[in-house]
């Protein structure tokens, strides 16, 4: 069973942004989707959550975009990369708000959100009122409290700490060792090989390559995806990636 896109052709605003892409996600896995700036990931993302009319996403064989919207919410947990606040509600109501597909409740699940990410000495506070990286862990916690089957998340480590980066990067990797499908777009390298299972790596809204990190990340195919020279140091807890312009 399995989140998948098979041969996903998209355009937006007339101009081509996903080309022939396939790929298949499977629970208890992480997979991190990357590639340069403009390269589709978001694109990719939005499509497998349904949330831009695509075909050629199924979940479990069926349709994404055919299933009910409030099944498909409880089922896929979609955390965009600039979510909007728009009201400056207090964190613990913005978080019980992921709660919503449900129908409310889950306090528990409200509170294991807040401890995973950290926020819960941020409860009481307004959301207006924290941080960019507070901001974000709460956004995160949102999506949690809905305990989806699927986590899609766009750049969760972007505006992060180095503590609450790998803080996060734990807490996704415990999230898939409980089954959950994890789905994430990220930029650093390092990161991305030290946390993913698989890698999707986009160029031009085509995947350039699949498979897992010690395969995808090689130092020709960085060069390539990014036009950046890379060296891959060898280090116990993964690869470090040392990016250089080319010369
Ligand atoms: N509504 C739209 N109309 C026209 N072009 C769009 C639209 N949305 C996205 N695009 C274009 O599609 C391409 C892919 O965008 P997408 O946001 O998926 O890239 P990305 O890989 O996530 O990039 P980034 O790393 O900058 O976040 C970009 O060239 C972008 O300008």
């Amino acid at each position: 069973m399995a989140l998948s896109a098979r041969n996903l052709s998209l355009a937006l605003g007339g101009r081509p942004v996903l080309d022939a892409v396939s790929a298949t996600f499977v629970p208890g896995r992480v997979t991190a989707i990357l590639g340069a700036n403009g390269a589709g990931k978001s694109t990719l993302l939005r499509a497998l959550a349904a949330l831009v009319p695509a075909a050629g996403v199924t979940l479990d064989g069926s349709d994404v975009a055919g299933l009910d919207p409030r099944e498909r919410a409880r089922t896929i947990g979609y955390l965009p990369q600039d979510a909007a606040v728009h009201w400056n509600m207090r964190v613990r109501d913005l978080v019980a708000l992921g709660r919503l597909p449900h129908g409310g409740g889950g306090d528990a699940a409200v509170d294991a959100a807040l401890a995973a990410t950290d926020t819960i000495a941020l409860a009481p506070r307004t959301v207006r009122s924290l941080s960019g990286g507070e901001r974000a862990r709460v956004l995160l916690a949102r999506v949690l409290a809905g305990e989806p089957r699927w986590l899609l998340a766009d750049e969760p480590l972007a505006s992060l700490d180095p503590l609450h980066q790998l803080q996060t990067l734990a807490l996704l990797r415990a999230a898939a060792g409980r089954g959950m499908g994890v789905v994430v777009v990220l930029h650093d390298l390092t990161l991305a090989a030290r946390i993913a299972d698989d890698i999707v790596l986009l160029k031009d809204g085509r995947v350039l390559g699949s498979g897992t990190p010690g395969q995808v990340l090689t130092e020709t195919r960085i060069a390539v995806g990014y036009g950046i020279e890379a060296t891959l140091v060898a280090h116990p807890d993964g690869p470090v990636i040392v990016p250089r312009l080319p010369i």
